[in-house]
């Protein structure tokens, strides 16, 4: 799955680009390296309900009318006001951005990591930039981020006219916790979620809740215990958004993981949790064609267990969080 874009991309073609163009390497590649058509690009056939944590099958797909639950996203609109957005942009712009893979470009506060090798160094990280401090703050309110600590942040910055994307992937979990943190700055764009699993995937009969129908809003029709908890729920109702509900009593369809990739919609300015399933079971990717115009990426991460209080590397993880909190970061 990682390596759709291979042979699309020559020595040749990255030189031609100029030096210090691009930051592509492997198969990975941009508009800037690319000397054959784009890659194909991939399409969802499943969105996301950010009300009743379900995955539905899009109408014009053989999946229309089927959905199975999805745990492990919380999403929240208007996290941050446009004022904040962009002021938080202009402090941004002030430091340089580093080349990245995939057209992308990137500023990170955090330790040097090398997670082949699983090593790390704490020298040279001065903690998280300043004007992330009240977001930190804000982000914590929400039960789902309860005790959330980030020791690091990584901005990366999207432009369709570098074709810009992340391919689907897994974020580490040796150094990393559960938790990843986005905020989705100025345009909205679509997370894809994809899983390589074996075996398979079991769908319900999807229908539009009885309220929905009548009054075009209402609650969801989905039995109590596939209900997101109420903590998980967005604290403000997304707009657009039709209320799906399952019928787990009836017929199912079994389908393997692997013909399924699911939307999940994020506005500018929200804020999106992965964790769980989400975080663990599922890969997740930006496909080139969901930027349609500069967008930011702001990633909040925490230490995993082994870096935590018990731990086994729990001495470097207080090191890091103590640099970390201090607010005072530049990016390495
Ligand atoms: O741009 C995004 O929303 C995803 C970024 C991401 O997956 C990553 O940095 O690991
Ligand atoms: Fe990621």
């Amino acid at each position: 799955m990682e390596a759709v874009r291979g042979g699309r991309r020559s020595a040749a073609a990255a030189a031609s680009a100029g030096p210090g163009a691009c930051g592509c390497q492997g198969s990975r590649s941009c508009l800037l390296c690319e000397e054959a058509a784009p890659p194909p690009q991939k399409r969802e056939n499943f969105v996301y309900c950010p009300l009743t944590g379900l995955a539905v099958g899009e109408e014009q797909s053989e999946f229309a009318n089927w959905a199975f639950p999805f745990p492990g996203i919380f999403l929240l609109e208007d996290f941050i006001s446009l004022e904040e957005e962009s002021k938080m942009v202009e402090l941004m712009d002030q430091n340089a951005w580093k080349l990245s893979q995939s057209g992308r470009r990137k500023q990170d506060y955090g330790p040097k990591v090398n997670f082949k090798k699983h090593k790390l160094k704490v020298a040279g990280f001065s903690g998280l930039p300043k004007f992330s401090r009240d977001f930190v703050t804000r982000m914590k309110n929400h039960s789902t981020l309860a005790g959330f600590s980030p020791v690091e942040q990584c901005n990366l910055d999207y432009d369709p006219k570098r074709g810009s994307a992340i391919d689907p992937h897994w974020d580490d979990w040796w150094l990393w916790g559960e938790r990843l943190v986005s905020l989705n700055l100025l345009s909205s764009t679509v997370l894809s979620m994809s899983c390589d699993s074996e075996g398979n995937l079991q769908l319900f009969p999807a229908f539009l809740s009885k309220k929905e129908q009548m009054h075009g809003s209402g609650s969801p029709a989905v039995p109590q215990s596939h209900h997101q908890p109420t903590s998980f729920m967005p604290t403000k109702r997304l707009e657009n958004t039709v209320e799906w509900g399952t019928d787990y009593s009836s017929s199912t369809k079994l389908v393997p993981p692997k013909d399924i990739t699911v939307a999940v919609h994020l506005p500018r300015r929200s804020l999106v949790v992965l964790y769980g399933p989400a975080r663990y079971v599922w890969k997740h990717a930006i496909y080139r064609n969901r930027i349609t115009s500069r967008r930011i990426c702001v990633t909040f991460r925490e230490l995993s267990e082994e870096f935590s209080h018990g731990g086994e590397q729990a001495e470097v993880g207080r090191k890091l969080l103590d640099i970390a909190l201090t607010f005072q970061g530049t990016p390495v």
